[in-house]
């Protein structure tokens, strides 16, 4: 079975390195002219898959925007996953989990596990349960060719109050995520199958990615105020592993698909340029 690691740098490689989130905020449905109900959320989530999905590298559906709905958002959420995987897209399924050990193995199997309904190529979890409680995750990722991608340094301005600060161990909170993670990784040929999330927002913060082995999903970029240039100041020498992730700025584009894909190719080639 291939892993999500050579999956997505196949992807990279063949599509170009760019991920595009589906955030169906109410501000958005509004500017697109559909009701803040299941059927715009259904409409908005469908337009994104089918101008998106056949060309971009991975799409990332953002749970809680479907969850607002209940259980009709979430079968729009499982629609979603579903017909973007068809079309060729890798799913990150944004709901940054993170539970004790027992729980989080539920989580992994509801995203991760072939039967499921909801499953996904990757999600994203919090390890603010320590880095050990998403062992689970971790191996059912491993045994169905899944990813998981780990909070490390995110793009909101709260995050290095909790990140930056130092372990007994004299090492910041962050990198001691970087560096098991760096572990889990090594060996993997290329790419490994758990990645980091790292704000393309942070700036330089003196964190060593070098060893980390793994995909790099880059948000903030856009509508937070993080530009394609700043990426080499955050990611130095693992530009290649980084995969730049934008959502309202590309989503405020639409409803309009060729208009979708023109805002997509403009972050993509803006991103390139920094990349390569
Ligand atoms: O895991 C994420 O994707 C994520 C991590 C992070 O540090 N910051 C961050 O903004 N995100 C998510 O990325 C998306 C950003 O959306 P835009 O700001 O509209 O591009 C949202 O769905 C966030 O929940």
């Amino acid at each position: 079975m291939e892993t999500f690691g050579r999956r997505l740098r196949a992807a990279m490689d063949t599509r170009g390195p760019l991920c595009v989130g589906i955030d169906p905020h109410a501000a958005l449905l509004a500017r697109w002219g559909l009701p803040d109900d299941a059927a715009g959320l259904e409409r908005f989530s469908f337009t994104v898959v089918e101008a998106l999905a056949d060309r971009v590298a991975v799409l990332k559906p953002q749970s809680a925007f479907f969850e607002r709905f209940g259980s009709r958002g979430i079968a729009i959420l499982e629609s979603t996953i579903r017909q973007s995987r068809e079309a060729g897209a890798l799913v990150l399924l944004d709901v940054k989990r993170g539970d004790i050990g027992s729980t989080m193995a539920a989580y992994a199997s509801a995203y991760l596990d072939p039967d499921s309904s909801l499953r996904a190529d990757a999600i994203t979890v919090s390890p603010y349960l320590g880095v050990g409680s998403l062992r689970p995750a971790f191996d059912a990722a491993a045994a169905h060719g899944g990813g998981v991608f780990v909070l490390a340094l995110t793009s909101n301005p709260e995050g290095p109050s909790v990140q930056h600060a130092q372990t007994a161990a004299g090492r910041t909170v962050a990198q001691t995520v970087i560096d098991e993670i760096s572990q889990l990784n090594a060996g993997a040929s290329d790419l490994g199958s758990v990645g980091l999330v790292v704000g393309a927002t942070i700036g330089r913060t003196g964190h060593d990615l070098s060893a980390v082995n793994g995909p790099l999903l880059a948000p903030g970029l856009g509508a937070q105020g993080g530009d394609p240039a700043g990426l080499a100041a955050i990611f130095g020498g693992s530009l290649r592993n980084v995969l730049p992730s934008y959502s309202r700025e590309v989503l405020s584009a639409g409803p309009d698909a060729a208009a979708l894909r023109a805002a997509a190719e403009r972050a993509a080639t803006a991103c390139g340029a920094v990349i390569g």
